[in-house]
């Protein structure tokens, strides 16, 4: 189900990126990212742009890129991914300022991370208004249930909880119980799209936290480091419960698999 219309009419192209998600069979965006925080080469001899070709070939809905300078991006980043597909771009990095979030719509960014940890709670409404002004989706990365109470115009936005503190991002120890507590929390705060984010590192991880209920995931790092990152997606994909049940080739009969997934 698309995202309600902004009841302001403020403008109609700021849900380029909810409107991906909601649709995708798989609703994974797949992140762009140069290093890890330890500066691990994630691209591993890959361009951005190769890339963003294969994660949209792979039927990724959206793609994000980390332009922030401490994870090894730059804002050329930005640019070769947009221009190198048609998928909707999230950007990442510390945005503060109106000014860089229309820069950024003007590169083609389709969202904008913004996250309240970083931010003086005065300037969150500010920020979310800019970018629907500027026509691209504020996705709010949250920590905890304190961090929502800055949240403006929830329905207009992407709320993304994330299973790492803001300094410890990347740790690959991310706090899996995060997600579970504040799911509710977010659903409550008006933001249809909850999407979970930081240490989703295989498709059983995916598949329990699209179990639990959120519409999306950020997967960085997980998706970087598979060598094959088709495989990734199909075990995904057979992880899910409407999965076709994969076919014995000897007998012709269905495999039994290890998916079961619960969606209590
Ligand atoms: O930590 C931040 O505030 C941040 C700001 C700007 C860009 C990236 C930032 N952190 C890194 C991430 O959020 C991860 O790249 C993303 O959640 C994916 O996580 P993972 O799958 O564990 O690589």
């Amino acid at each position: 189900m698309p995202l309600p219309a902004d009841t302001t009419g403020r403008n109609a192209a700021d849900q380029r990126f909810g409107d991906a998600l909601t649709v995708a069979e798989l609703p994974v965006v797949t992140e762009i990212r140069r290093s890890g925080s330890d500066g691990e080469d994630l691209l591993r001899g890959r361009t951005a742009a190769e890339l963003a070709r294969r994660y949209e070939e792979l039927g990724a809905p959206a793609v994000s890129v980390v332009t922030g300078s401490w994870l090894g991006g730059t804002p050329r980043l930005l640019h070769d991914v947009v221009a190198a597909t048609s998928l909707p771009v999230l950007v990442k990095d510390f945005f503060t300022r109106e000014k860089q979030i229309r820069q950024a719509a003007e590169a083609g960014a389709a969202a904008v991370l913004l996250t309240p940890a970083l931010l003086p709670n005065r300037l969150m409404p500010t920020q979310i208004d800019a970018c629907l002004d500027n026509g691209v989706t504020p996705f709010v990365e949250i920590t905890s249930a304190a961090e929502l109470t800055a949240l403006t115009r929830a329905e207009a936005c992407v709320v993304a909880v994330h299973n790492d503190d803001t300094r410890r991002r990347g740790s690959d120890d991310p706090d899996q119980g995060r997600g579970h507590d504040l799911l509710p929390r977010v659903r409550a705060a008006g933001a249809g799209l909850p999407v979970s984010t930081g240490g989703v590192g295989t498709p059983e991880d995916a598949a329990r936290l699209l179990a639990a209920g959120y519409r999306g995931l950020l997967v960085g790092t997980g998706l970087l480091r598979a060598e094959d990152p088709d495989a990734w997606f199909g075990a995904l994909r057979a992880l899910l419960p409407d999965a076709e049940p994969a076919q014995d080739t000897q007998a012709g009969s269905p495999v039994s698999t290890t998916t079961a997934i619960s969606t209590s």
